[in-house]
């Protein structure tokens, strides 16, 4: 068996610039890691990123503050999206091999009154906003309204997204929940068939002090085929999901999840599970760079939250055993340099690395599909596969063989 254990970590909406077809989704020039870099003039400072290869993926055009490794411990390259949307659900089914081909629906005018009129008879609340909005300036803009009134903010974005914000004293979050799923149940297809649920519960006494808290809830639609993850699990191999893993797959595929307070709360966990005796995938998102700093088009926060994460990536490194894989990547990006709320249609980066690796120091070129990432777990574990997808095993391989 080549590696006993494979490690991957997703930076929520961690892009490496703009993708060939980002014109159809008008975010030519976006390019996340490039502005929180040029944000931060070179102090940007990221040494295990940097020494993995960051910056190797493009040389001609470094990240500024991450030197091209001299000699990369790391294989690195970037991948591409070929699914229809730039969401979560999207990138992460496609890495599991299974993209997203079919648009799915969005809803720039708001929500029909057929489904609005569902939710009100649903909850007996009265729903408000419907239309597309920044989540944190919808509860500024009507989080007191709501708190008077009970009703139900209900907002969108560029994604395939129904949102539902309610403040946590005025709406349970169990009954925020009950609407979201009976929401789920009404847009999974034929007429419209919707990414995500978000359930979006905030605190807090006044619009200048609402925050929105981690019972968050994202029910997403059913994986609308297998995933690499299910084929793991069917032979027998653990796959552990930690963050929005667990919701973005509805618990398909998974033997054990673990839910995130925030990034370094993730990071505890993937040390944990680190420590644990497993034999599989722990398949790990971490959501702050896009909820907390992207959306908000906060290069800032986005660049410490980058650099917290390179911290906890010392113990990770150090941790990891000569039968591990580590990869490192993104699900699409979040330019908070760019105009608008939305995720940017870019490229992710894609790092790769084990203690044991043969090739250290290794371009793995422009994936053309993100599939190549579930592609190369399947193969390591010996696992059949769909046709989505390359492996490239070979490329970051210890040089043991599948048994
Ligand atoms: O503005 P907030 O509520 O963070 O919402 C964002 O979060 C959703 C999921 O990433 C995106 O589709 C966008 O709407
Ligand atoms: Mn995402
Ligand atoms: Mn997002």
């Amino acid at each position: 068996m080549a590696y006993k254990r494979i490690f991957a970590i997703v930076m929520d909406s961690v892009g490496i610039g703009e993708a060939p077809d980002a014109a159809d989704f008008d975010d030519v020039g976006a390019d996340t890691l490039g502005h929180v870099g040029a944000f931060y003039a070179g102090d940007l400072a990221l040494p295990n990123l940097g020494k993995l290869g960051l910056s190797n993926i493009r040389p001609d055009k470094p990240i500024q503050g991450v030197p091209v490794a001299n000699q990369a411990i790391g294989a690195f390259g970037k991948m591409r999206e070929v699914s229809a949307g730039k969401d979560s659900m999207d990138g992460h089914w496609e890495m599991m091999g299974l993209p997203v081909r079919k648009p799915l629906s969005t809803f720039p005018n708001g929500f029909p009154e057929e489904i609005i009129k569902k939710l009100e008879d649903f909850s007996g609340r009265h729903v408000i906003v419907n239309k597309p909005y920044s989540g944190t300036d919808v509860i500024h803009d009507y989080g007191e309204q709501q708190m008077k009134t009970g009703e139900l903010i209900v907002y969108t974005s560029g994604d395939s997204v129904l949102q539902i914000a309610a403040h946590e004293d005025v709406i349970s979050v169990k009954e925020l929940y009950k609407i979201c799923e009976y929401a789920r149940s009404l847009v999974n297809g034929p007429e419209w068939t919707i990414g995500r649920i978000i359930a979006r519960p905030y605190v807090g006494p006044d619009k200048d002090h609402f925050t929105r808290t981690a019972n968050r809830h994202d029910f997403s639609l059913e994986p609308i085929g297998e995933t690499d993850m299910d084929r793991l699990k069917a032979a027998g191999l653990d796959v552990i999901g930690v963050g929005k893993i667990n919701d973005i797959f509805s618990g398909h595929g998974i033997t054990k999840g673990y839910h995130n307070e925030s990034n370094m709360d993730g990071m505890d966990h993937v040390d944990e599970v680190m420590a644990s005796d497993f034999h599989g995938f722990c398949f790990t998102n971490l959501v702050d760079f896009d909820a907390m700093y992207g959306h908000r088009r906060n290069p800032k926060g986005f660049g410490q939250a980058l650099m917290d994460f390179d911290q906890r990536l010392t113990k990770v490194l150090a941790n990891l055993k000569d039968d591990d894989l580590l990869m490192i990547t993104a699900d699409h990006g979040n330019d908070p340099g760019y105009r608008g709320t939305d995720h940017t249609r870019e490229f992710v980066p894609l790092l790769a690395y084990s203690p044991s690796m043969k090739h250290a120091n290794q371009s793995l070129g422009i994936r053309p599909t993100f599939a190549d990432m579930g592609a190369t777990v399947l193969e390591n574990f010996g696992v059949q596969g769909n046709s989505e997808g390359t492996s490239f095993l070979s490329e970051v391989s210890n040089g043991e063989t599948v048994k």
